[in-house]
């Protein structure tokens, strides 16, 4: 296997040369031709239960729906990237959750065991029960008496570590042995597989909001879901069926992203280590939640850097911190994360405003996405907001 580096700049690329390009050509074809009925039809169907085109019935990739290219190039970089057999994309990381949820119904096992805080959206889509989940919310160290509460119907354990917004851990290794035969997804949004391979540790899924690292320049949409082949079947037909697409463009951007992704990573993180040192001593924070800083046990081998997302309480509470976001020049007021520039949102009024109550993030706390910039910037622009 090449260092993740390699795999990162080569992935889904094999077969280029032997194509005569350096980049990989963008299929923007809506439908494909078929030559005769019945191979067309063997195709469509293959195809349209989750099949892939090296299988022989497949003579004609018949429909963008069904399959694309682009996308496919995506994904068979990123599984390299995440130790998965393969990947499945999507139209963004909440059509990639609402597949996962809509295969676990459609299988008959509608229970889904879930650790809060998750991102704001996928704790909104779990608390509806609108794709018909029926959620139990617990604790990492509850996950297995949930499970025993319903084994006949439980489909899924779903994590998120570090967790949006407030960098909670969760041990990825006990999960699993908690879980049992019931596979675990995480979410892997904030670590990004340069930083953790939750396939290693025993899930069964490891969902990406494409969005964010993965693209890093803020400019697409997109999901991703590594995993086995036969999760990755189930989805594809999720996908097929309910249409929830990777646009081609933003699949050749998001490949391409792939490209830069370990050493936007590094780099950004390198940055976040500094202004969570800073910000930690800063008179004017009351706490800081990073997992680069001491007391803040990152389990046994499960990351291999803190990375770069930050959650901070600033002193004065709700007041201080809504000021604080406006008074920002350099950084961005804004949700989303993991691009090359720094943003900084209130999670309890934003990302986590549907969130129940007594699940919402503290009214003091605010999230900062540490970009590429210069540090010295970063921490300059923060400190004119810190003092007003
Ligand atoms: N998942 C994104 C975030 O955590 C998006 C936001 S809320 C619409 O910032």
């Amino acid at each position: 296997m090449t260092h993740p580096d390699t795999t990162a700049v080569h992935g889904g690329r094999e077969d280029l040369a032997a194509l005569g390009v350096h980049v990989p050509p963008i299929d923007l074809s809506s439908t494909y031709p078929v030559t005769d009925l019945g191979s067309g039809g063997g195709s469509y169907e293959t195809l349209a239960t989750g099949g892939r085109p090296e299988e022989e019935s497949v003579s004609s990739l018949v429909y963008q729906r069904l399959w694309n290219p682009n996308v496919d190039r995506f994904e068979q970089a990123l599984a390299d990237l995440e130790h998965a057999d393969e990947a499945v994309a999507f139209a963004s990381g909440m059509a990639a959750f609402t597949a996962s949820l809509i295969a676990c119904v459609s299988a008959g096992t509608p229970h889904v065991v879930a650790v809060r805080p998750l991102y704001g959206g996928s704790d909104h889509l779990l608390a509806t029960g609108m794709l018909g989940t029926e959620v139990t919310w617990a604790d990492a160290d509850g996950v297995a008496a949930a499970i025993s509460a319903r084994p006949q119907d439980t489909g899924l354990v779903v994590i998120e570590t570090p967790a949006n917004p407030s960098l909670d851990l969760v041990d990825i290794r006990a999960v699993v042995e908690a879980a049992g035969d019931v596979p675990v997804l995480v979410d892997n949004t904030f670590a990004t597989p340069v930083l953790q391979q939750p396939l290693d540790l025993g899930a069964a899924l490891s969902l990406h909001s494409a969005t964010k690292y993965i693209g890093g320049h803020g400019d697409l949409m997109g999901g991703v879901i590594a995993t086995g082949s036969a999760w990755a079947s189930r989805l594809r037909q999720v996908r097929a069926l309910t249409g929830g697409l990777l646009d081609p463009m933003a699949a050749y951007q998001l490949h391409r992203g792939l490209q830069t992704l370990p050493v936007r990573v590094r780099a950004q993180q390198e940055s976040a280590q500094v202004l969570a040192d800073w910000l930690a001593q800063h008179e004017l924070v009351e706490e800081v939640r990073y997992p680069g800083l001491p007391g803040q046990s990152v389990p046994e081998g499960q990351m291999r850097g803190p990375g770069a997302m930050i959650a901070f309480r600033p002193r004065g509470g709700f007041d201080a911190a809504a000021e604080l976001v406006t008074r920002c020049e350099l950084i961005t007021h804004a949700v989303s994360l993991g691009g090359v520039d720094t943003l900084i949102q209130h999670p309890a009024s934003l990302t986590h405003r549907p969130v129940e109550a007594s699940a919402k993030p503290g009214e003091d706390l605010l999230r900062l996405s540490v970009g590429l910039e210069g540090v010295a910037d970063i921490r300059a622009d923060l400190d004119r907001a810190l003092h007003g």
